[in-house]
């Protein structure tokens, strides 16, 4: 793949992503955290890789979010998704969901959003993702036991590149290679060479060892499983606390895993455990079995009268015999008596063999003599004996392991994608859930048919084509923002729908902005292919979102002659845009202003383009305008202890009363006197 063509990606981060094992797959998966693993690569950058692969894929422009304000309720609605995502993996992939222009990427989200909304994020669902991670490749292990030997300087290099968990020596003959198996309980051996080669030890000739380093290293997949076992069992547990179908056998992967401990080693085999118990306690058993021996002839040489004869004091004295002889004489039987003990102690307390025992007589054995001790070299047998079966076991079982593990790996990589995936669809049925959300419908689309007729989008041009000439727009019913400053359950439903251009008017604190934001909202979670937070929701899709939120206070002349140039760019733009713009008037004078927002919507009604300028100036901008400028307005419906009622839907081509006229009324209604009602009449 050419991962400069990919939109934001240059020659350095194509060179990084090469790096990674599998940058397609991860790209075409938008898998965030694998990007993330490419040398140099962040967060941030990671998800605008994935987005922009995907842009790539949908032949879609992107640029929905074309201010500030646009991007920042972007924002919001990923911080909503995301917060109720459980794992990192998938708070990362819902960071690939972009709002998009291309209606088959819309599409192609909203067919997996059909699919999050038929889930159930339960606690125990929930509890068991927590412990779900993409899965780790071991690194760094080495195996000690087995060692890889060739004559060939080339095979060396290839060996070590190949294998790198064991040593690979150079050998020059045979007796090399026996120096080595003396070292290594196996030793594996590179060259053809040496086929039929009469060694001592485990000296196993495999000149293709290399091209299947998992047989000559069953450890690799032991590590792999050892090392993600916590993750496994919890996609195990995900899966069974989902509907999602298991591609293993679950038991049986939960068995396998009980056979290995997270380092690595095989755990539950008695005569595993048995060898291992025997080498690490051989020399504590042998110091106890001399103890008990020698015990046993204190004893025994305590209790006895030893006579001495003359003759035999003599020569004890006179030639300087030893002790020994005599004790062989008198002692004889005791002795063979304590020796047996400790025979017998060492081979219970080891719980040896027959053939072991019998290597573990010659430990004590000999002439006799007090105290009694070991010979070294018969405990070093043992020692080698106990040691290279316990290895011989220990490979035999991994490799066993190894074997029922090999059929499990890629299924068991799939289980726990499965499960993180699993996140990333239960965020989204937690945030439709939580927010009472809807799928929302295209109109003036075309791509929703074509995508029902055959399954793909043929050539991504989907502007408008069944209804070219319709004005762009949105119909919202029952819309409830997530981002207001109230909990949700108090949010009061709102109705709203425009086509073209139009004015919101209304009185101070009757829920303008937050119905722009409602608007901005549902446009760009409708564009990211989510459901959004409302009964139902028509609207075009929309080429570009210009929010523009109220300035603070007045510009100066610089900021003024910029913002004036950013409508300057606006109204000269493409179609298909939806202009949001809240209290414009702030930036400068109001009589000014009337007239700067009666010529910006002149303009922007020349083109095929939605707008909502909220203002308190409705009724100045219509008289400065040369076009008939609709107005809705968001009605007080009265006042409540001295606080406005409004009901916080627009009424469509209606200009509200503002906050003081409101004021004014009221106060000409209750006090005396004319001063009130010629204010009034200004109105
Ligand atoms: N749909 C709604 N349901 C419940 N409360 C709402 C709703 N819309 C707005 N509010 C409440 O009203 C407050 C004021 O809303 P908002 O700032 O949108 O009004 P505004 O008309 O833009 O005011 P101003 O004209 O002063 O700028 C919000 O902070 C929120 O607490």
């Amino acid at each position: 793949m050419a991962f400069e063509s990919i939109p934001g990606v240059g020659e350095k981060t194509a060179d990084a992503l090469a790096e990674l094992d599998d940058p397609e797959t991860a790209l075409q998966q938008g898998d965030v955290l694998t990007l993330m693993d490419a040398p140099g690569i962040s967060e941030g950058r990671a998800a605008a890789i994935a987005r922009g692969a995907i842009r790539q894929r949908h032949d879609d422009p992107g640029g929905l979010l074309a201010t500030d304000q646009a991007r920042e309720l972007y924002d919001s609605v990923l911080e909503l998704l995301q917060e109720r995502a459980v794992t990192t993996y998938a708070k990362k992939r819902l960071e690939t969901l972009y709002p998009a222009t291309q209606g088959s990427r819309i599409e192609e989200v909203r067919a997996t959003v059909d699919n999050a909304l038929t889930r159930e994020p339960t606690p125990e669902l929930r509890a068991a993702l927590a412990d779900v991670a993409p899965l780790d490749t071991p690194s760094g292990l080495r195996v000690r036991e087995r060692c890889l030997a060739t004559t060939d300087a080339e095979r060396y290099a290839a060996a070590r590149e190949a294998i790198p968990e064991l040593s690979a020596e150079v050998v020059d003959d045979g007796h090399d290679i026996e120096e080595l198996a003396r070292s290594y309980s196996t030793v594996i051996v590179l060259d053809e060479a040496f086929a039929g080669g009469d060694f001592s030890g485990d000296v196993r000739v495999q000149p293709d060892a290399l091209e299947s380093p998992e047989d000559v290293v069953p450890e690799r997949l032991l590590a792999f499983f050892a090392e993600n076992r916590e993750t496994l069992l919890a996609a195990v547990r995900v899966h069974e606390a989902s509907e999602l179908e298991p591609p293993l056998d679950c038991d049986a992967l939960t068995e396998s895993l009980s056979r290995v401990d997270e380092d690595g080693t095989i755990v539950g085999d008695e005569e595993l455990e048995r060898l291992a118990t025997a080498v690490d306690d051989l020399d504590a058993a042998v110091g106890t079995a001399e103890s008990v021996a020698n015990d046993h002839l204190r004893a025994a040489i305590k209790e006895r009268d030893v006579t001495i004869e003359g003759q035999d004091f003599l020569s004890l004295v006179e030639q300087g015999a030893r002790v020994d002889s005599l004790l062989a004489r008198e002692l004889d039987d005791a002795f063979d008596a304590a020796l047996q003990k400790a025979h017998d102690h060492l081979t219970e307390s080891l719980a040896l063999t027959d053939h072991e025992a019998e290597l573990a007589e010659h430990i004590f054995g000999g002439e006799p003599t007090f105290p009694v001790s070991r010979r070294d070299d018969a405990v070093s047998r043992l020692n080698t004996e106990l040691t290279s079966a316990r290895d011989r076991r220990s490979t035999k079982l991994k490799a066993d392991l190894a074997d029922d593990l090999a059929a499990l790996k890629t299924p068991a990589e799939e289980l726990v994608r499965n499960a993180l995936e699993l996140d990333v669809e239960l965020a989204i049925a937690a945030f439709a859930r939580d927010f009472d959300c809807t799928m929302p419908e295209f109109v003036g689309d075309a791509v929703d048919e074509d995508v029902a007729d055959d399954g793909a989008d043929d050539d991504g041009d989907t502007d408008s084509s069944e209804d070219a000439a319709s004005t762009p727009g949105f119909v919202i019913e029952g819309g409830r923002s997530p981002i207001l400053d109230v909990d949700f359950e108090a949010v009061e439903p709102v109705d709203y729908s425009v086509e073209g251009v139009t004015l919101l008017s209304g009185v101070n604190s009757g829920g303008k902005t937050s119905l722009l934001d409602l608007v901005g909202l549902i446009v760009i979670a409708a564009q990211m292919g989510l459901p959004v937070p409302a009964e139902a929701v028509q609207l075009s899709r929309f080429s570009e979102l210009h929010y523009y939120a109220k300035s603070q206070g007045t510009l100066d002349a610089g900021a003024f002659e910029s913002t004036l140039q950013d409508f300057g760019d606006l109204v000269a733009g493409a179609d298909g845009r939806l202009v949001l713009v809240d209290e414009l008037e702030s930036i400068t004078e109001p009589g000014a202003s009337a007239k700067l927002i009666a010529g910006i919507l002149e303009a922007l009604d020349r083109q095929e383009t939605a707008a909502v300028f909220v203002s308190h100036l409705a009724r100045e901008i219509r008289e400065a305008a040369a076009i008939d400028v609709a107005v809705d307005g968001i009605e007080a419906v009265g006042l409540v202890d001295g606080e406005l009622e409004v009901n916080r839907s627009p009424v469509k081509e209606h200009l509200a009363r503002s906050t003081p006229e409101l004021i004014v009324e009221k106060l000409a209604a209750d006090e005396d006197g004319d001063f009130y009602d010629s204010l009034l009449a200004k109105f």
